[in-house]
């Protein structure tokens, strides 16, 4: 373990100095484009006003013939949009792959200026981080980068959910985190092939009551135990917890469900790899109006944060004032950037 001063040195002569914080910024969908697709490429500029990150994807969905024509088409994408305040992220290719270290050179020292987050895949342990940390610090001394990029985690092995707390303390890089739900199934031999998302199978079975009465299901959350884990590790830490993709594009309802039960627990986002699920994470991720204004009621009733009092029938004290104060906090910073919730909030 790094002494609390050697951990917040830059890790290279001429890199800029590791951030102390994370910058303040909504994050409810993680936009996934193909970069190597020139008509996607096309549709960044409406997209930049429409989601709050825009992610060029180089890894997994990416061909392996098309890989570099991907790692061109994000360095082509990058230059070309302004992206203002909605953020630009990459997930390059994983740390044991033959592009990773090409992905670094090219998009660090060409378009590293704009580049926010580093998305980097199948993160094992701590010692993934640190690589990637030391290289980045090199690269960006190099370029001459003033602001470090930061590092988000995949969480998809059962190694790094295993090394989760670790991950997230591995560096003052480290932005968050996201559940990787297909790759981490397979690493631990789950028996499912969806993206993410319940299965019918995966249920507790209520008691039967009469001889051959049918039985109720009640279907389960595959991920549960998984996105705990990891929204704990985070928040300890400091940094953001994301649910990942949803794979069936057709069935908006479940990933509607799967999206709220990660937002309830604590995520801040989640992935769109279509333009149809953009609009489900925003409403997700953005607080319900119900639920800010009844928190606004708390922080009024309350405005020094102590004591307690009743609010519809409803004890409120510190720590309900704390509740109130994320959604409220959120809600503000919805309300930056989203014209459509500051007026839904406004008018609660
Ligand atoms: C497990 C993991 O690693 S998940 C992360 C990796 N996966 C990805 O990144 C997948 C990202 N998504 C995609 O590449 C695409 O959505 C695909 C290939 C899966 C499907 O694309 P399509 O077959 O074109 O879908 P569809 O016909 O429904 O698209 C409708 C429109 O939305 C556009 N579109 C689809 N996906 C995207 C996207 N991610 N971003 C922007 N536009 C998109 C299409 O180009 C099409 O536009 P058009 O009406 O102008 O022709
Ligand atoms: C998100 C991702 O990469 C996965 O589910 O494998
Ligand atoms: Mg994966």
């Amino acid at each position: 373990m790094k002494t609390p001063r050697a951990f917040y040195q830059p890790l290279a002569i001429g890199a800029p100095a590791p951030l102390r914080d994370l910058p303040v910024q909504l994050e409810r969908m993680i936009h996934f484009v193909p970069p190597h697709v020139e008509k996607m490429r096309a549709k960044v500029p409406d997209l930049i006003s429409r989601v709050d990150v825009v992610l060029g994807n180089l890894e997994d969905a990416i061909p392996a013939d098309q890989k570099t024509a991907a790692r061109r088409g994000f360095i082509e994408m990058a230059r070309e949009n302004d992206f203002g305040s909605t953020g630009l992220w990459t997930r390059i290719n994983c740390l044991n792959s033959p592009w990773v270290l090409d992905d670094l050179m090219e998009i660090v020292t060409e378009v590293g200026d704009k580049l926010d987050v580093i998305m980097l895949p199948k993160v094992e342990g701590a010692w993934d981080i640190h690589y990637l940390d030391q290289l980045l610090a090199q690269l960006e001394a190099r370029a001459g980068i003033s602001r470090p990029i930061m590092i988000h985690a995949i969480l998809e092995t059962a190694e790094g959910v295993k090394n989760v707390e670790s991950i997230a303390t591995a560096s003052p890089r480290m932005h968050g985190m996201s559940l990787g739900p297909a790759d981490l199934a397979a690493s631990r031999g789950m028996k499912t092939t969806r993206v993410g998302g319940g299965h019918p199978d995966y249920m507790v079975l209520a008691d039967g009551t009469a001889e051959g009465a049918p039985r109720a299901g009640f279907q389960q959350d595959l991920w549960h135990y998984t996105v705990a884990k990891m929204v704990d590790a985070c928040m300890a830490a400091g940094i953001k917890a994301f649910y990942g993709p949803f794979g069936d594009f057709s069935d908006a309802a479940a990933c509607e469900a799967q999206f709220r039960n990660a937002f309830l627990m604590g995520c801040v986002g989640a992935w769109s790899l279509h333009p149809s699920q953009i609009d489900i994470a925003k409403k997700v991720f953005s607080p319900e109006p119900g639920e800010v204004a009844f928190a606004r009621k708390i922080i009024k009733a309350m405005p020094d944060g102590t004591g307690a009092v009743m609010i519809d029938g409803k004890m409120q004290d510190d720590a309900t004032w704390k509740q109130a104060k994320v959604i409220d906090d959120l809600a503000r910073l919805v309300t930056e950037k989203d014209p459509d919730f500051a007026r839904v909030y406004a008018a609660e």
